[in-house]
């Protein structure tokens, strides 16, 4: 079985693979990983791959460090399913790129978006003959809360829940629908000016931040929480040979 190890900005996701399903998705810290050791003796791993968009800590590279099977650590030199064009692939997120190959492997001759909503919302393109050709980066939900509470003098760091309105009537609807109605009329231009230009384009959405937009783009969406992952798996037995 592989161990599918990705430390994002917020969280760390640590998942079972047997073949190309999760058997089991665990999420842990990204400062110490403290799940790691338990969900390596419950299960028979093999070999493992770490993805992380962080500088590891002391305590986290001390738990990698004590897994006893093969670890492929993804870095800009590893081999990938997909051609990346991304200009400066030594700077690019391995969590967008796992996202594009899982993505890709799912519909491997189509034009995809991938829209990722954790800490930041990515979104990548990748066309219907396998090659990543980039995207963009923009603050993710929580990130826009903290961002307008940090940077102005008088705005409250408004929760995720509470009342939701199109158009705010207080200081805490004005702020919520702020951060919410700003994320899904971002993530539906997307959507729109893409397929506008790939007429066939299908749309993946992913990440933690789960929230509903209630849109007729709903059609073309495939929401899927673990594609980083199943693009990480991808990745570790397309390298099968060389860990
Ligand atoms: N179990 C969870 N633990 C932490 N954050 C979660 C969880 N479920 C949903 N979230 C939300 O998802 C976001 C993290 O999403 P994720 O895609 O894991 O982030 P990243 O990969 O950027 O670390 C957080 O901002 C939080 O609001
Ligand atoms: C954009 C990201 C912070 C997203 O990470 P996440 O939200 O998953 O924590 C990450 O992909 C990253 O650090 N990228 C480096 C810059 C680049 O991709 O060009
Ligand atoms: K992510």
């Amino acid at each position: 079985m592989n161990l599918v190890i990705d430390i994002g900005n917020t969280t760390a996701k640590l998942a079972l693979f047997d073949g190309t399903l999760p058997l089991e998705v665990v999420y842990d810290s990204n400062s110490t990983l403290e799940h790691l050791p338990d969900i390596c003796s419950r299960y028979a791993v093999e070999k493992a791959i770490v993805a992380s968009v962080i500088d590891l800590s002391e305590c986290a590279l001390a738990q990698l460090s004590k897994l006893p099977v093969p670890v492929l650590w993804l870095n800009e030199k590893t081999l990938l399913p997909v051609e990346n064009l991304y200009e400066t692939p030594e700077t690019l997120g391995y969590d967008r790129m796992a996202a594009v190959v899982g993505a890709n492997e799912q519909f491997p001759d189509r034009d995809i978006l991938v829209i990722d909503a954790g800490t930041c919302i990515t979104y990548e393109f990748v066309d219907a003959s396998g090659r990543y050709h980039g995207g963009n980066i923009s603050p993710g939900m929580q990130m826009r809360f903290k961002a307008l509470h940090q940077l102005t003098g008088r705005l409250p760091l408004v929760s995720r829940e509470g009342r939701e309105l199109p158009m705010g009537r207080d200081t805490d609807t004005a702020i919520r629908a702020g951060v919410l109605k700003g994320m899904e009329y971002e993530i539906s231009g997307y959507i729109v000016a893409m397929k506008h230009k790939y007429p066939e384009l299908l749309v993946f959405l992913t990440g933690g931040d789960d929230f509903s937009f209630d849109t007729n783009l709903k059609s073309i969406i495939f929401a899927d929480r673990f594609l980083v992952l199943k693009g990480l798996n991808r990745i570790l037995n397309y390298n099968n040979d060389k860990i």
